[in-house]
């Protein structure tokens, strides 16, 4: 069985309730025919260039074998090592891809200036770099691909010889790549990041590092049909209805990888989710969940859980009787069952599930502090080496680090959630994430962890666009050994520092309340800030 899904309580209630309208009104079919009017008139100019996806898998079969070609010639000329510079829906795809079939691929999708250098210093001489931007005009991406090119002319590599370039047709880094001489895959412009995990954006990089893609595409063939007809057993339809229509709404999503095959597939839907749901004051916030998370179990009443489970979980589907939805199956399969029961949540809730309007805003404020370069904002105090900045009503009341987290969580409203964004180089210091887990306990409400600038890309549109329910940790870092990224005037340091900071700023604009730690010595603070929470 390629997918299936089963759903108790408020999800199977929700199904019965919005399903039967679903199929009645043709959806499925209509998304499949990408009918830009299923999600109404201010949606359907963005709409009508956003559902290329539908027909991903045929548009792409011709890809393999270009892959597979290219992956032979650079192994030929000793490359066992694939880079992936990108953001978001540029590479999230091809981590859950490479994870779950156990294939090495560094993705790099960071501006830590420490996660940089540790990148290029592995195994340089034997590396090809995936650079992939829909856009061709994300910061991140582009001063990744800048330092790799002087890193391999410093070590006299030809950069055409190990730079390969995803984007779509026209955009300013087809043109340049392609005066540079390097190899370029285009993308399908009518498919939006998010939605783009089977087209050349999930697959080049996977292809590259050694993945059999055309098994993916088979996965994903599998279940075209079923997600294309109009009955009541549509998984997309079911998984949509599950998620959205749930009443009163649960609009907090824990997803739990509970015996699944899949690595990692709730990073890669919690970006499809959380964008494009997100906005208008409304939206689904995925919450990345553990089997052993506080939020499990605890009788949230606005926490729907989504199981990821074995595919051989025929005893599981017979004996749940729980509130909980469950779902199995084939990686090619998910991604394309989530991505239509994500199209079906935006027409059940009432937005424009391809746009993120709020995205831009922390752009814009990082791109302000990098022009104007104000001088540091000094911090409130200084508790164990951990500077301590944040909005007024957080850091007028707190003196040290646990009253400061203390008077945060107070701030939670009872229908909130504690987001954690941690600016920090997570293959070092993976250990932060741990604060989840203690601060869930704590807080006794939903918490989210992202790792910045990653979750920019992903859930940072649900928190300035979604309902204004969220507080914030930020966590930063004082960079061990800052890197300048060539023919800029920034640095990585610098522009990871902005990065926070102008999102810092978005959000209390926007009323939040947000707590800044930032660590002088992470390997020293990451203990005592864990002793603090705990
Ligand atoms: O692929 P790119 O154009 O570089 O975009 C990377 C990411 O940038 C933005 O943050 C968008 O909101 C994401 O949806 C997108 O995946």
């Amino acid at each position: 069985m390629s997918f299936r899904i089963s759903v108790g309580g408020a999800a199977a209630d929700a199904v019965r309730r919005a399903v039967p309208a679903l199929a009645a009104d043709l959806v499925a079919s209509g998304i499949t025919a990408q009918d830009p009017a299923l999600w109404g008139a201010a949606a359907e100019d963005e709409a009508s260039k956003r559902l290329g996806w539908t027909e991903a898998v045929a548009i792409s079969r011709p890809l393999v074998a270009e892959i597979e070609a290219l992956r032979v010639e650079l192994e030929a000329a000793g490359v066992d090592h694939i880079v992936l510079g990108g953001m978001g829906g540029s590479s999230l795809a091809p981590e859950v891809i490479t994870r779950t079939a156990r294939i090495d691929l560094t993705v790099l999708d960071s501006t830590e200036p420490g996660q940089v250098r540790a990148a290029l210093a592995d195994r340089l001489t034997t590396t090809a770099l995936v650079i992939s931007s829909k856009s061709g005009s994300t910061v991140e991406t582009d001063s990744q691909r800048r330092v790799y090119e002087q890193a391999f002319r410093d070590a006299g590599i030809d950069p055409a010889s190990r730079i390969v370039i995803v984007t779509d047709p026209g955009s300013p880094l087809d043109e340049s790549a392609r005066a540079a001489g390097y190899r370029v895959f285009n993308a399908d412009p009518n498919v939006g990041g998010r939605y783009s995990a089977l087209t050349a954006f999930g697959l080049v990089p996977s292809g590259l590092a050694g993945v059999d893609i055309s098994e993916i595409l088979d996965e994903a063939e599998t279940i075209e049909l079923s997600l294309a007809i109009d009955t009541e057993d549509n998984p997309g339809l079911v998984l949509g209805a599950a998620i959205a229509a749930t009443s009163p709404f649960r609009d907090k999503l824990g997803i739990v990888a509970d015996g699944t095959h899949i690595v990692g597939f709730a990073d890669w839907a919690e970006q499809l989710i959380a964008e494009s749901t997100g906005k208008d004051g409304t939206g689904i916030l995925p919450v990345v969940l553990e089997t052993t998370a506080p939020e499990l179990g605890a009788g949230l009443p606005d926490l729907q859980i989504v199981r990821l489970v074995d595919d051989a979980g025929e005893e599981l589907f017979r004996r749940d009787d729980s509130s909980d939805i469950l779902v199995s199956g084939t990686l090619g399969a998910q991604l394309l069952v989530w991505e239509y029961a994500t199209a079906v949540a935006g027409r059940l809730l009432g937005i424009n599930p391809f746009d993120q309007p709020d995205v831009e805003s922390a752009k814009i404020a990082a791109r302000g502090l990098l022009d104007a370069r104000p001088a540091p904002e000094p911090a409130a105090f200084v508790a164990d080496g951990i500077e301590v900045r944040g909005t007024p009503e957080v850091i007028g009341a707190s003196s040290d680090l646990a009253s400061a987290i203390e008077v945060l969580l107070e701030e939670l409203p009872s229908n909130g959630y504690l987001s954690i964004q941690a600016y920090v180089d997570r293959v070092a210091h993976p250990e932060l994430a741990q604060l989840r887990d203690l601060l869930a306990a704590r807080a006794g409400r939903p918490v989210t962890f992202g790792w910045g600038p990653r979750f920019l890309h992903s859930t940072g549109q649900f928190h300035k666009g979604g309902p204004a329910v969220g507080v914030f940790l930020q966590i930063t870092q004082t960079p061990v050994a800052d890197l300048a990224i060539p023919e800029r005037p920034f640095s990585f340091g610098e522009l990871i520092a902005a990065q926070a900071s102008g999102d810092a700023s978005v959000l209390a604009e926007h009323g939040r309340p947000v707590l800044t730690l930032t660590l002088t010595d992470p390997a020293a603070n990451i203990p005592a800030l864990v002793d603090a929470v705990g």
